[in-house]
């Protein structure tokens, strides 16, 4: 069908062949769903080039640093910040989020959005795919990626040059302005978002996540470190342990252990190689979610094992 423009926004490892469909219809795509890249970065990326198609990033914070980052001065990029708002759990202890409901863990500070980003925000793997799915857009190292709580989601994205300049978008956390960032490029067009009163704000605040009691991050940034096939399972495994969660079949903290196991079971057996083609990536995708729902399973039992001696 002729289009100038597609709009990527399936959630899941589901977007992937409809993202790539489009890239290689030359199309412009305007990228929501980040899994498209955290799967399969180097493929999307470069049959982008290959076919002409422009990648224009929609997720808040990748379209932040596409305002900010100047292409012709990519070597002089020291680092690029992205920030997170810290999700529902952010002042919350260890122990309090390991037994979070699903209705808590809905509940963003900030944004609405759908139930499975919205999950990964509050675990802050959502930040961790960003990191990954930033890798792939821009001409960075893995280490010159980082990531800042700022519980006002008003600074998206910032990139610090060599010349100590710190460049940031700031907005209200509001998608319409980077989806019309993203329709009207390399224009702007009016959008009626709230505008940001600087003076009433007051005070912009940032943090360093804390890596104990969201390990998510830390798990997504070792996934991104062993590339080849990790962040395919670690997307898959991740897309099963939320919709157990929300089915309260696992504890919030069993997310993550969840993610983990499944990696581990793919490495033990030999199964991290690079996938090269979509077919590759799908069959990968499908052998983590069976390594995952079999840690569902594992984990579920553990729990019930334990709740059965504390009877
Ligand atoms: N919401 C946001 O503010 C942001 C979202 N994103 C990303 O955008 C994507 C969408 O997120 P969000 O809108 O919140 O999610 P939602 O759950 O609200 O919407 C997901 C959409 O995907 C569709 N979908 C799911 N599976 C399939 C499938 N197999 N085939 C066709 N369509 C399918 C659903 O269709 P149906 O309703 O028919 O099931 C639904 O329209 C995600 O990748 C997310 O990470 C990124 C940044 C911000
Ligand atoms: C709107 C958007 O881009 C989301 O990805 C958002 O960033 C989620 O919030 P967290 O910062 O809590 O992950
Ligand atoms: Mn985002």
């Amino acid at each position: 069908m002729p289009a100038d423009m597609v709009v990527a926004a399936i959630v899941g490892a589901a977007g992937l062949a409809p993202t790539l469909a489009a890239v290689r219809a030359g199309r412009a795509v305007a990228l929501a769903n980040k899994e498209s890249l955290v799967c399969a970065g180097k493929l999307v990326m470069s049959e982008a080039e290959r076919c002409g198609a422009t990648i224009l990033p929609v997720d808040s914070e990748h379209n932040a640093l596409f305002q900010v980052f100047e292409t012709a001065n990519a070597a002089q990029v020291e680092k690029v910040i992205l920030t997170a708002s810290g999700g529902p759990f952010r002042t919350w202890s260890k122990a309090d989020i390991a037994d979070a409901t699903p209705e808590a863990a809905l509940r963003h500070p900030n944004w609405e959005m759908g139930a499975r980003i919205t999950i990964d925000s509050a675990s802050m793997m959502n930040k961790g795919f960003e990191l990954i799915e930033a890798f792939h857009l821009f001409p960075l190292e893995a280490d010159q990626l980082e990531v800042l709580v700022h519980p006002q989601s008003t600074v998206h994205g910032l990139v610090q040059y060599c010349d100590g300049s710190l460049l940031a978008q700031l907005g209200a956390p509001d998608m319409r302005t980077p989806i019309a960032h993203c329709m009207a490029w390399p224009r702007r067009i009016e959008v009626a978002t709230r505008r940001l009163d600087l003076a009433d704000l007051g005070t912009l605040t940032f943090e360093r996540p804390d890596p104990d009691r969201f390990p998510a991050l830390t798990l997504a940034r070792s996934a991104l470190q062993t590339g080849r096939g990790a962040p395919v399972l670690l997307n898959a495994g991740d897309e099963i342990a939320v919709a157990a969660f929300l089915e309260r079949r696992i504890r919030f903290a069993d997310i993550v252990t969840v993610v983990e196991r499944t990696i581990e079971v793919a490495e033990r057996a030999g199964e991290l190689a690079e996938p090269d083609s979509l077919d590759a990536t799908l069959a990968l995708d499908a052998l983590g979610r069976r390594y995952a729902r079999e840690a569902v399973a594992a984990v579920g039992g553990e729990n019930r094992a334990m709740a059965g001696g504390r009877r």
